[in-house]
């Protein structure tokens, strides 16, 4: 049998195992067609008015009427929501719970996506599809660009001029034209400027700096070689930096596909996997090194690779690898491994978020740098539909099952629809694992405890569709691009809206549109007020509970967001406190020598209409006041157990 390109690249995690089905340990042997749902018949009774979800369906979603973004197109021709009242009903908060969540299997049908749709090539995700992303979900996106001579962006992915053989692999990969993120960060990138990018999930920051990277070695290489086969001590000239082990490989599978028959060579290094096997990898020549830190560290410290001839240095969810948690050993890799200063080598970093005080961080590793926001720097993209339900603790399970029951015996939880449930603990994933597969639901855990080879193996069966539910703590929660996450379920908010950001962007990925339920209960008060803003900004319908909650509730600093909505992203140097006297940018390719680093450029560069490459400079908005989008309060300490 002939594989597909794709498959033959990357070959090991793309072999699906649909046809499997996963019996958990603890239910080997039993009768597993037993659903025992049955105990649950009685849950309406068992939740109280409290408990019942202010569901209300969106007749302001984008698209629809009232509208503030009407025309978006998203979800179909036309701009038609995707979250449209279904089947002529409309839901209240009087509804019967098993009305409600049988809402949720309905939207969840408009989710699925068909045989013919995948064949066609139109599915997005580590697949590599891509022809039919609805890109003009993107298009009226706003974009802010600040920094000194900042290159042009690029509408198309020829007019970069990546090479040929890279360009080659780019249609292997059906990306037909640049998301925003890749029209902007691609050419600053290849002009060989550093960079902090802030993009929405799923938009596609892997490639935008993936491509710079493959083909700025690949056209190095008749002067510069590489790491030859043999040597004991390797000397990558790239290096990308992830928090977990998955999206690491994740990274490298992707890497190499788009570096397919270059010559650029790609290793992987991180925990949990056999070093002496990433030994021989890295002795038959590495170009791009993709790492998680304390692995790498391991590595440098045996001998085995210097970061001496680092050229390009990457962070992806460089917020989560400066936060408290990574910081000292990123700070030790890049500033005590020796690896070139800021200014020699090139330094990129990406994420969907980026609080202000990690930007200041971040900066020291930067020189010169261009700071790109794609969309509101941290918000959620609105192709995710959100819905917030008040859930007490003690209910939550029976809650989840019969969410989950509902779209089972819809039929609405096929191998195309895959559901992600966050956890706040360890234990509490095992549980939750355990108690939905004894009550005959199809889930795996996924966390930080568990062996590397048991993680891998649960992504697998996850993503294969054999078992359509997997309970996850954070480890999952940053950059997994897993196609077919149909409902992300915070069964456990985080404390950090950010999480709470990166958790939701497992679904809705690609220009796809998601789903997204969270259970709220009185512990959460924190995170009220952040989550309305949120919602907010992302024309989500917020209940009116939780209004009121955000209105009484005290947040707790990594709650609380950059206060308002506002047009474009917000670059800490605009801001009074950023120590340095920072450079303002008012336009692509100028420097406003009046800038003042009191008070930024009131200048937006924009592409909300971009036309011949010109890009337009709006006055409209209102100029920073100090320290309007700080991110407020203070910075509590996150603890990043079972990353690496
Ligand atoms: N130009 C493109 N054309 C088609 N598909 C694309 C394009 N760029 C990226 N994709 C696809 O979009 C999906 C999301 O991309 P990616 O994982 O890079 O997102 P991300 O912005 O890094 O998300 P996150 O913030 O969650 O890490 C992937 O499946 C990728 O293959």
């Amino acid at each position: 049998m002939t594989m597909s390109w794709s498959n033959e690249v990357a070959e090991s995690t793309q072999n699906a195992t649909r046809s499997l089905l996963y019996v958990p340990p603890h239910l080997r042997g039993v009768n597993n067609g037993v659903n025992s749902f049955d105990n649950a018949s009685s849950y309406g009774s068992s939740f109280t008015e409290s408990t019942q979800t202010q569901y209300g369906f969106r007749s302001n979603r984008p698209g629809s009427a009232g509208s503030g973004r009407a025309g978006r197109g998203r979800g179909g021709p036309g701009g038609q929501s995707q979250w449209r009242i279904c089947r002529g009903k409309s839901w209240g908060s009087s509804q019967s719970l098993g009305q409600e969540v049988f809402a949720v299997s309905e939207k969840l049908d408009d989710l699925e996506v068909s045989e013919d749709e995948e064949a066609e090539g139109n599915v997005g995700g580590s697949g590599g599809g891509g022809g039919g992303i609805n890109f003009d979900a993107y298009e009226d996106i706003p974009v802010e660009a600040s920094g000194r001579d900042i290159p042009p962006a690029a509408s198309t992915f020829a007019e970069i001029r990546l090479g040929e053989r890279l360009s080659d692999n780019i249609r292997r990969c059906k990306y037909v034209k640049p998301t925003p993120i890749q029209r902007h960060a691609i050419p600053i990138a290849v002009a060989g400027r550093d960079l902090m990018a802030c993009a929405q999930t799923g938009s596609g920051k892997t490639a935008a700096f993936c491509f710079p990277i493959i083909s700025g070695i690949f056209r190095s290489r008749t002067f510069q070689s590489p790491s030859r086969y043999g040597q004991t001590v390797s000397f990558p000239s790239a290096l990308i930096l992830s928090p977990t082990r998955e999206l690491a490989s994740q990274i490298h599978d992707e890497a190499k596909k788009f570096a397919y028959q270059t010559g650029v060579k790609i290793v992987a290094a991180y925990g949990g996997a056999s070093i002496s096997h990433q030994f021989r990898n890295l002795e038959k020549g590495v170009d791009i090194l993709v790492a998680t830190p304390g692995r790498l560290v391991d590595i440098i410290e045996r001998g085995r690779v210097s970061l001496r001839m680092i050229k390009y240095l990457t962070l992806d969810e460089a917020d989560r690898m400066l936060d408290m948690g990574f910081e000292p050993q990123i700070r030790k890799i890049v500033e005590r491994m020796d690896m070139p200063k800021p200014g020699v080598r090139q330094t990129m970093l990406f994420s969907a978020t980026f609080p202000s005080e990690i930007q200041r961080l971040a900066s020291d590793f930067l020189s010169n740098y261009i700071f790109l926001a794609v969309g509101r720097v941290g918000s959620s993209t609105d192709l995710i539909s959100q819905k917030v339900d008040y859930v007490e603790d003690v209910n939550k399970r029976n809650y989840l099952m019969h969410i989950l029951h509902d779209q089972k015996v819809n039929g609405t939880c096929g191998k195309h629809a895959l559901t992600l449930v966050f956890v706040e603990t360890k234990k509490g994933a095992d549980a939750l694992e355990y108690w939905l597969s004894m009550n005959g639901f199809p889930a795996i855990a996924i966390h930080g405890d568990k062996a590397q080879m048991e993680r891998e193996r649960a992504l697998k069966s996850f993503k294969s569709g054999a078992t359509p539910i997997m309970v996850a703590t954070d480890v999952a929660s940053r950059g997994l691009d897993i196609p077919h996450v149909a409902h992300v379920i915070n069964f456990d908010l985080p404390r950090d809206i950010d999480d709470y950001v990166h958790r939701i962007g497992r679904t809705g990925r690609a220009g796809k549109s998601g789903f997204a339920t969270a259970f709220f209960s009185q512990k959460n008060l924190p995170l009220a007020k952040a989550l309305v803003e949120l919602m907010k900004e992302s024309n989500q319908e917020v209940p009116d509970w939780l209004h009121q909650f955000a209105e009484t509730s005290i947040s707790n600093g990594r709650g609380q967001r950059y206060g308002g909505s506002r047009f474009g992203g917000y670059d800490f140097r605009s801001t009074p406190s950023a120590s340095d006297n920072y450079y303002h940018s008012n336009s692509y390719g100028g420097t406003d020598p009046t800038f003042d680093a009191n008070v930024a450029s009131p200048y937006h560069v924009s592409d909300v209409a971009p036309t011949n490459g010109e890009y337009h400079l709006s006055a409209n908005a209102e100029p920073y006041t100090a320290g309007q989008y700080a991110y407020g309060g203070s910075y509590e300490t996150i603890v990043a157990t079972g990353w690496d």
